[in-house]
């Protein structure tokens, strides 16, 4: 039986991944968090603080823990030879190249959200703005949780990079991340983000276009986090065996 190990098991998403592993075929190895405490699954794997040693005991790693810890979870990852899954949202241009170097020698896929859903809806959205050309302004609003940390969200983030790509254009030059105060016009071809915090909110996204006269919105709305779960574990299980290289979601799920 295929073993998986989780990166951040007892967070959120850790304790969520748990849940839905048997109902796949799989076993727990085991997982890491920031303390070693507990255990987790049905089998009561330990809980250690041990990237390398929870590497070396699973078949496929998934990652739904903190940007702090990603380096270290490739580097294990990569000593021992296995394939891993990166949920963490929050990355940086230098994660993003850690991740691409770790990718050389093992298969890995990092998406901002692992859902059947939001993924069709990013290709929908490229759709969009390629069908629609740059007058139409494109604006993408988030709201989660009051625990989330970071901002904007990774979904909203791919979103923007479907958005771009449907344009033909740099996400990062083309990014207005923060309004406040006197903030002039809009400028021509950005897109927009806005993030909202509060309550329990598991995840909704929403993109506006928006035309002179006219308006399109496209939107997800996450009802629970197993929807992320079984997209994780859809995409690790698709991940075992794969030749070394960086893969997406669209190729798990033939978007
Ligand atoms: N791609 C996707 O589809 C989704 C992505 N996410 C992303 O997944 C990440 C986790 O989300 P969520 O589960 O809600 O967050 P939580 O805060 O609930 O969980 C994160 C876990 O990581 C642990 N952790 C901290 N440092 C380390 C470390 N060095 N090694 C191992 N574990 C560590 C934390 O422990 P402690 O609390 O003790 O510090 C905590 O248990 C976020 O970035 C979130 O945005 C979430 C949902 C879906
Ligand atoms: O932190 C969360 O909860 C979520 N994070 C991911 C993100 O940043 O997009 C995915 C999902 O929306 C939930």
């Amino acid at each position: 039986m295929t073993a998986i190990g989780i990166f951040g098991a007892r967070g959120r998403m850790g304790q969520a991944i748990a849940s839905v592993a048997s109902d796949a075929g799989l076993t727990i190895a085991g997982g890491t968090d920031s303390l070693a405490q507990g255990t987790i699954g049905a089998e009561g794997a330990a809980i250690t603080t041990d990237p390398k040693a929870l590497a070396g005991q699973a078949d496929i790693l998934i990652d739904f823990s903190v940007p702090a810890a990603l380096d270290a979870h490739l580097a294990a990852c990569v000593e021992a030879g296995k394939p891993l899954l990166i949920g963490t949202t929050g990355l940086e241009g230098h994660h993003h190249d850690a991740i691409d170097q770790a990718a050389s020698r093992i298969a890995v896929l990092q998406t901002g959200n692992t859902s059947l859903g939001v993924n069709l809806l990013a290709a929908l959205v490229k759709e969009a703005s390629t069908r629609l050309g740059d007058d139409w302004d494109i604006e993408i609003v988030e709201m989660h949780h009051r625990h989330k940390v970071d901002a904007p969200s990774g979904t909203a983030l791919l979103l923007g990079q479907a958005a771009a790509a449907g344009r033909n254009i740099d996400l990062a030059s083309h990014s207005e991340r923060g309004r406040d105060g006197i903030t002039g016009a809009r400028k021509a071809g950005d897109i927009g983000f806005a993030s909202l915090r509060g309550g329990s909110v598991a995840g909704d996204h929403l993109v506006i276009l928006a035309g002179d006269g006219e308006r399109i919105e496209l939107g997800h709305r996450a009802e629970n986090r197993i929807i992320f779960a079984r997209g994780a574990i859809r995409a690790a299980q698709w991940l075992a065996g794969k030749a070394p290289g960086r893969y997406a979601m669209a190729d798990v799920l033939g978007l």
